[in-house]
């Protein structure tokens, strides 16, 4: 692969009103499975396949999109949603009722991370167990080998018997073989959720260096770590259909009002007692009285949760009030536990150098495993605002004129 211009190429993968159906009774699906391989035979099938039977329902349906060169594209939506299934179709493990996928080029996917290794062989022996699968033989794995035993990174271990690996393991090993056999497309499925931290940073900076030199990624996540730093576009799945298309961000801005919707009504029926609630949200000046351009700032998120909760992050996001993210950040990478009763977890932001102006801050707090959202504050309701001062100098109001978001503290010299 080369690096590549990527708005100039033609797609690497076309996807065009892509739909699969499910039975949701075990021996019928059988049955139409028989059916419709002797049905695909006669003329017109097609035609009847676009059609649902009894106790079929569309697991996805119209998808349409197209994925090019140096593109990553984040897939997000609830469970259930149909996103595995997606990624299934994508790597032909399943086939379309209806719809078309044209590919051009290799795909590499994680999606079902056990399948594929013989869990009483080596990591070793599975590297290249994986790497035929994946059509490579041994002589062209070998050159390779030293990379993927580096990346995955996991010592002694890679000649202990896989059935004794964690989940983490697995994916470290499964990834590593996956991307070094240089893929055109990658296709990952929350994979990255089990690897531990340092793993899961490694694994990112490997797919944006993948993506620069013209691989593309369709990713399933939620975690806005991995969104926001890989994926320039994403889709929203609700219930098999794709309902909004945006930039990584937007799609995830849209999941969590959808999710915050669906928590708020869950909790008004439950008499409120949502497992975790965040009250409230407040970002002061740890230095003066009003938060200053550049100045030090703690951000405090009040939270109520029923029972207790371990291995959860949080993460905070500024926006313009037209609608323009300007930090994305504020995700802790090490998981946050939380306490049963009213508590707070807290940050401080070292240096936050937004220029004069109003903002808007929405918080969300989740699952380090399954990326789902916990609780959810700012995104259908009213967000959080933030206002930041300054002096309003020159240089400032010229700033502010042209609407920089961001003040760079640069010392000119002659
Ligand atoms: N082989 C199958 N037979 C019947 N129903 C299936 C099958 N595979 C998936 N489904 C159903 O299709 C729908 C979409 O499932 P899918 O696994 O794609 O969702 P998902 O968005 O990946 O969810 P999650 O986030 O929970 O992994 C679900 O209702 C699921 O129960």
């Amino acid at each position: 692969m080369h690096p590549v211009s990527p708005a100039s190429d033609s797609p690497l993968l076309e996807v065009r009103h892509l739909a699969k159906k499910f039975c949701t009774r075990l021996r019928l699906s059988m049955w139409y499975a028989l059916r419709d391989i002797l049905g695909e035979a006669w003329p017109g099938y097609r035609a009847r396949a676009a059609r649902l039977r009894a106790h079929e329902f569309w697991g996805v349906q119209d998808i349409s999109f197209e994925l090019r060169p140096g593109e990553a594209l984040a897939i997000v939506g609830a469970n259930g949603a149909g996103k595995s299934t997606l990624l299934k179709l994508l790597n032909g493990l399943i086939k379309p009722d209806g719809g078309s996928i044209h590919i051009r080029g290799k795909v590499g996917a994680l999606i079902e991370l056990g399948v594929g290794l013989d869990p009483v062989l080596s990591g070793r022996e599975n590297v290249f167990i994986r790497a035929a699968l994946l059509g490579f033989s041994r002589a062209q794995v070998l050159p390779l080998f030293a990379q993927i035993e580096e990346f995955a990174g996991l010592g002694t271990a890679l000649d202990m018997p896989v059935q004794f690996y964690s989940s983490g393991m697995v994916a470290r090993l499964a990834y590593a073989v996956a991307v070094h056999l240089r893929p055109d497309i990658l296709l990952v499925d929350e994979v990255l959720a089990v690897g531990d931290m340092e793993f899961q940073r490694k694994c990112v900076n490997h797919m944006l260096a993948y993506l620069a030199t013209g691989g593309s990624v369709v990713l399933v996540s939620h975690n806005p770590y991995h969104v926001q730093a890989v994926c320039q576009r994403g889709v929203l799945l609700e219930r098999g259909r794709l309902t909004f298309t945006g930039t990584g961000l937007e799609t995830l801005d849209r999941y969590y009002a959808l999710q915050q919707q669906q928590l708020t009504e869950r909790n008004a029926q439950s008499g409120g007692s949502a497992p975790v609630v965040i009250e409230d949200l407040v970002f002061e000046s740890i230095a003066a009285p009003t938060i200053i351009t550049d100045g030090a700032v703690r951000v405090r998120l009040t939270y109520r949760a029923q029972t207790p909760q371990t291995n959860v992050a949080w993460a905070f996001y500024i926006w313009t009030n037209d609608g323009l993210t300007c930090v994305t950040g504020g995700v802790n990478l090490t998981p946050s536990h939380l306490i049963s009763g009213r508590h707070e977890l807290s940050c401080t932001v070292a240096r936050l150098p937004l220029t004069v102006g109003q903002y808007l801050v929405k918080v969300a707090i989740f699952e380090l495993q399954s990326q789902q959202p916990l609780a959810l504050l700012g995104w259908e309701d009213a967000p959080v605002p933030l206002v930041v001062q300054g002096e309003l100098s020159l240089e400032k109001s010229f700033q502010s004129m042209i609407q920089q978001l961001v003040t760079l503290p640069i010392d000119w010299h002659n």
